[in-house]
């Protein structure tokens, strides 16, 4: 069967749909919530590139012809970007609520495939409209005045889909260190096999580290970029290192809703080993648009996955031209 948009972004596609221009839109109201900082990233804003290599622990090339996921001889080399899910570049580490893990897997000779994943396992929307409503609801509260824990309550009462990922968010801790957060990619892809068969999977990383958030005390003295400085250091003693899970899906889970979790006792697979080993300058160009997943993983049929590809486009057109 054919495989639409397994080695390219699905942008052009959506733009074909989407005559609305819904992608630009939803980039504007992004925009709002802290103004708009030139040359970055219109959210995750502040972040950290880093090399890396994966070694395929071999595992998954049963569910999968992903050149990144086959081969248990193979070192893949990738670029991982660290960053604070914010919109504002400015704000200190320890404000900043989820945490990201954006990576780009190289495999000589296969397809580049990238995953993006944050420090909470579902997502606040489960349509690009209800998505861009509660943005604006956002900077609608923010214009108000009204203070974060409040504003927080109103959203989750005007937008009950989002009330898994906001109890989440209520949840989290600063970590201890980029090293020490487990990051869930959210959406649903489908594993496609030597045969062409194809089935749901969700992905996440492990740190080897474990996890660990700092306590208030701790807080206090904390410089405002202390993340990127404790990787820093860290990767100069030895490699941060994560595991790639699986999470295999069943008939019954969804996978056109980011909101809904699957349920904790999904079979997982260790698909292989990410080390982090050196900080970069970020290379130019560098996009983490999550569609992009070569030949082997697609996008599932999950309406946010999709949509993103343009949003990220948009964010890149205006970043690279110093916007
Ligand atoms: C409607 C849904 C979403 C919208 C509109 C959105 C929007 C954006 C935008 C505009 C960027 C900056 C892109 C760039 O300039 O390169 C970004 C980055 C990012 N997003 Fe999303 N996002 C959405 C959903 C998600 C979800 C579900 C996840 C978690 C899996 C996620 C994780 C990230 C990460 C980790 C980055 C940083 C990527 C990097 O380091 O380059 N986003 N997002």
């Amino acid at each position: 069967m054919e495989k639409p948009f397994a080695n390219q972004s699905m942008a052009a596609d959506t733009h074909l749909e989407d005559p609305m221009q819904l992608h630009n839109r939803t980039v504007d109201a992004l925009e709002g919530l802290s103004g708009v900082h030139p040359g970055k990233r219109r959210v995750h804003a502040k972040g950290l590139c880093c090399r890396a290599v994966f070694r395929p622990s071999g595992f998954a090339a049963g569910l999968t012809i992903a050149a990144h996921l086959r081969d248990k001889t193979a070192e893949i080399e990738a670029i991982v970007r660290f960053s604070g899910s914010s919109s504002d570049p400015s704000l200190a580490d320890v404000l900043s609520p989820g945490k990201g893990l954006a990576v780009r897997f190289m495999p000589a000779g296969g397809d580049v495939s990238v995953l993006t994943a944050v420090t909470v396992p579902v997502f606040f929307a489960k349509s690009p409209a209800s998505f861009l409503d509660l943005i604006k609801e956002a900077n609608r509260l923010k214009g108000g005045g009204i203070e974060a824990i409040a504003a927080a309550a109103e959203l989750a009462a005007h937008f009950p889909e989002a009330r898994h990922a906001m109890a989440h968010v209520g949840k989290l801790r600063p970590p201890a260190s980029y090293g020490t957060c487990r990051y869930y990619a959210i959406h649903a892809f489908m594993l496609v096999d030597e045969k062409g068969n194809r089935r749901p999977a969700k992905f996440e990383w492990m740190p080897e580290l474990g996890v660990e958030t700092l306590s208030i005390g701790e807080l206090k003295s904390l410089p405002e970029d202390y993340l990127e400085r404790d990787a820093a250091e860290r990767i100069k003693k030895a490699p941060l290192r994560f595991r790639l899970n699986i999470v295999l899906g069943r008939e019954e889970d969804p996978t056109d809703d980011p909101t809904l979790p699957w349920p904790d006792d999904r079979e997982r697979i260790e698909a292989g080993i990410l080390d982090v080993t050196d900080v970069i300058e970020e290379p130019d160009g560098l996009l983490m648009d999550p569609t992009i997943t070569g030949e082997g993983i697609e996008p599932s049929d999950d309406p946010i996955l999709r949509f993103r590809s343009p949003v990220y486009e948009e964010s890149m057109r205006r970043r690279s031209r110093g916007e």
